[in-house]
């Protein structure tokens, strides 16, 4: 299945010059849901995971899905404000200012196998922010794990040596 075919370009937005990438059409259809799901999880291979982690708001179509396939458990970065207990929080840099990024601190054991998942890696400020709360916490990144990487802004390299693997390139 050619899962671009699902992925619409929309030009300037949220902001002019952005050619969004838009995955409602592919969330729309059950058979590209159910082909991503199951590249998704072939990404991560035969490994045991404890917790996957989704960010806010696009990582939480797939994240809860392949951590039920994974058998683990699933944990949700949020926005500043959102998550109601104790809570760890990771500011990090954005083209200009900052934003920041929550997880409850007692979501992840110090030794546990974590997979991150999001749907897009764009300049990795995000994916970065949310290894390092998941660090802070003690756990131990196994992969971090994409729908879409647009490479040309090179955001796998803000992850240094943590395995990155994205399902479609542009
Ligand atoms: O690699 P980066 O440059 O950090 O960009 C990637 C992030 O941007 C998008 O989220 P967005 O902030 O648009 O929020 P949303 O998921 O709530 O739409 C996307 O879902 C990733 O989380
Ligand atoms: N171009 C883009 N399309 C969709 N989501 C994004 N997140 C960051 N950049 C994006």
């Amino acid at each position: 299945m050619d899962l671009k075919t699902f992925i619409r370009d929309i030009d300037n937005f949220p902001k002019e010059g952005v050619v969004f990438k838009d995955i409602t059409p592919l969330l729309a259809n059950a058979q590209a849901m159910q082909y991503t799901l199951d590249k998704l999880l072939e990404m991560v291979g035969d490994v045991s995971i404890d917790k996957v982690v989704g960010m806010e708001s696009r990582g939480f179509f797939f994240a809860p899905l392949l951590a039920q396939k994974l058998n683990a458990g699933f944990v949700p970065v949020r926005k500043p404000n959102k998550l109601p207990a104790a809570k760890t929080s990771q500011t990090y840099d954005l083209e200009y200012g900052t934003d920041t990024l929550e997880i409850h601190s007692d979501a992840i054991l110090a030794g546990e196998k974590v997979l991150v998942h999001d749907d897009v890696l764009a300049t990795g400020g995000t994916a970065k922010a949310t290894c390092d709360l998941i660090k802070r916490l003690g756990g131990e990144i196994v992969q971090c794990n994409f729908l879409i990487e647009l490479d040309f802004l090179n955001g796998s390299h803000k992850l240094g040596d943590i395995p990155t693997r994205a399902l479609l390139n542009y």
